[in-house]
């Protein structure tokens, strides 16, 4: 037996004016899996996420969520999927749990139900204790666990987090990182995220790197870490313009300055060591070798890293202000 994928996408385009924000993307989820988008800002993530939400019409190709059609079929889609973005919309006015029972009846929530729903939604981001205070009066991170909350309470068979933890502390991510997973195993449900934190998508169990509007690989991040086929090696010395001159004339390995060490990637790393020590001619004071992480597959299939394509983007963007 085959299952409906939870999202499939065929082809995807969205055209502002003259800006291609998504290129014809093409992907699918399974039911159950925790799928991420990681990509610079600019990339088209949103974009992507707001046709699949049914808030934005594609410009060509075609989607499904939960086996109906985004175009076609638009007010199926809405009762199937639950949505956190990044700007919240909750109201301040009302306490949490009256936030959560104006979403119930919007959504149909049989009335026999809502209570317990509240309850179990607001218990599982341990929220529950404070459900008759005002949001206004809530922290950054509470008012994005009762968002997801609230995403929840309709029991919906895709939850869509546009950047879930954006502007968060890290130990509020961590904490909504912890809801997220204890999520997955007590509801069947699948999870659409997009993050552009390479933290984050390690906790997902495919990711689709995407930049410039186009999907440039999808897999597992073990899958795609194992694919760079480089370890990373970082050496401190006593002169490292020298030790680089070193590395190029006698391994031909182009070496960096990263957070002070000089840096370089080699298969099979810690068989490379001896053989470092034993030719470079330059003295070598420590030596750490690690493992490609997500910055070094997203380096190695766009050419660029996440935050240096983020500073072009922002210049870009100050550029064409400075034009007008
Ligand atoms: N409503 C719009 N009108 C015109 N251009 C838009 C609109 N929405 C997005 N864009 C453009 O489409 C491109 C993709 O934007 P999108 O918001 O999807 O990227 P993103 O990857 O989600 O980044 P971020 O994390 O910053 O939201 C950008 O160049 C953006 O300026």
């Amino acid at each position: 037996m085959t299952l409906t994928p939870a999202v499939a996408v065929q082809d995807l385009k969205k055209t502002y004016g003259k800006v291609d924000a998504v290129k014809g993307v093409s992907f699918e989820v399974q039911p159950g899996e925790v799928f991420g988008f990681l990509g610079p800002n600019g990339a088209g993530k949103t974009t992507t996420i707001s046709m699949l939400c049914t808030l934005v019409n594609p410009t060509g190709g075609s989607a499904s969520v939960a086996g109906h059609d985004v175009v076609g079929a638009r007010d199926e889609v809405r009762r199937n999927i639950g949505l956190v973005f990044q700007d919240p919309t909750l109201d301040g006015y009302l306490s949490a749990e009256q936030n959560l029972r104006f979403h119930a009846e919007l959504y149909g929530v049989p009335r026999h139900i809502v209570g317990d729903r509240i309850r179990q939604v607001m218990e599982m981001v341990a929220l529950w204790d404070r459900k008759d205070a005002k949001v206004m009066t809530f922290s950054g991170g509470m008012k994005r666990r009762l968002e997801i909350a609230r995403g929840l309470l309709h029991s919906p068979r895709v939850l869509f987090l546009d950047e879930p933890t954006v502007g968060l502390d890290p130990q509020t991510r961590a904490a909504i990182w912890g809801y997220i997973n204890k999520l997955r195993l007590s509801e069947d449900i699948t999870i659409f995220m997009t993050t552009h934190y390479m933290e984050e998508a390690e906790y997902c169990d495919r990711i689709a790197i995407i930049d410039h509007g186009e999907i440039v690989v999808v897999d597992s991040p073990e899958a795609l870490k194992a694919s760079v086929g480089k370890d990373r090696v970082q050496i401190h010395t006593g002169d490292d313009e020298r030790a680089i001159t070193a590395l190029r004339q006698r391994f031909g390995i182009e070496a960096t300055v990263n957070e002070g060490a000089v840096t370089f990637a080699v298969a099979a790393g810690e068989e490379f060591v001896p053989r470092l020590f034993a030719e470079l001619g330059q003295p070598i004071r420590s030596v750490s070798v690690s493992r490609p992480s997500l910055d070094d597959v997203f380096m190695s299939y766009t050419g660029s890293t996440i935050r240096d394509a983020e500073a072009d983007d922002k210049n870009a963007w100050m550029r064409a202000m400075v034009r007008r």
